[in-house]
């Protein structure tokens, strides 16, 4: 039997249900919308997990699900060294976003990583503690910076709105994720001109330790290119 994990809720489930429809299996859940288990219509033993988008990265490095459906943004946040326990096998087109940091639109003196490092290097002399970035990737974000040499900064955890952290003085700056760049508008904050954190999209993953001819079979159906097993 393959598990194949897919976000139980929004925009991503229902292109996720699209992405694979389009490729001959179709997908639904079995009851009502708050009931998280499902139907696969169009291939053999497989059987639909509807899961927390965030959780599917842990429920694949721990063999719980073959198969998944979620962010690469989420996988490479939450699983260190991610590539030797997953694989990718398609990426599909949607969930497109950035993860990018943003400052608050105000701080015109600050514009690039440069200009934030040497705000970041004068704030905590001025303020008494370091420069508040808000983010719920910290693993991300924390490497993007000591890469830029980054240093004196604290993360602070928001798990969402993280945008409104800002306002709510819990935070002088934010690394999120933006698509239309909406939320970040509405809240007068700007991305800094650097390259993003990183460029995320829907993927499907398989769990490295699962693949094997069944996979091999499935992905073949699915028209996606041959996957080396074992
Ligand atoms: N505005 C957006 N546009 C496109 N993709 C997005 C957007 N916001 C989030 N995503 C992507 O959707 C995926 C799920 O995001 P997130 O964990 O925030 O979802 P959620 O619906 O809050 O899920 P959970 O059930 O874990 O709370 C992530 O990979 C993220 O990159
Ligand atoms: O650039 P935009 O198109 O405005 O999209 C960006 C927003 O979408 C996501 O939030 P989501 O709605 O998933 O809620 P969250 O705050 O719980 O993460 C993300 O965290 C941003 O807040």
């Amino acid at each position: 039997m393959i598990r194949l994990g897919v976000p139980s809720k929004g925009r991503l489930m229902e292109q996720t249900f699209d992405w694979f429809a389009m490729r001959g299996v179709r997908m639904s859940r079995s009851g009502s919308d708050r009931e998280y288990a499902g139907r696969v219509e169009g291939a053999e033993g497989v059987q639909l997990v509807l899961l927390s988008a965030g959780e599917i990265p842990r429920e694949l490095a721990a063999g719980r699900i073959e198969l998944g459906v979620t962010g690469t943004d989420l996988v490479r946040e939450k699983l260190a060294g991610w590539s030797s326990e997953l694989v990718e096998l398609a990426p599909m087109g949607f969930g497109h976003a950035d993860l990018i940091l943003a400052v608050p639109d105000c701080w015109r003196d600050c514009r690039d990583l440069d200009d934030l490092a040497a705000i970041a290097r004068d704030f905590r002399a001025e303020h008494g503690f370091r420069l508040r970035i808000a983010t719920k990737y910290h693993r991300l974000v924390r490497a993007y910076l000591a890469a830029y040499e980054v240093a004196d900064y604290q993360l602070v955890d928001s798990q969402g709105a993280t945008e409104g952290t800002v306002a709510n003085l819990t935070a002088e700056a934010i690394a999120d994720i933006t698509s239309s760049g909406e939320t970040l508008r509405a809240n007068n904050l700007r991305i800094l001109d650097a390259e993003p954190i990183l460029r995320s999209q829907a993927t499907l993953f398989a769990a490295r330790a699962a693949m094997g001819p069944q996979l091999s079979d499935f992905a073949a159906q699915l028209g996606l290119p041959e996957i080396a097993t074992g």
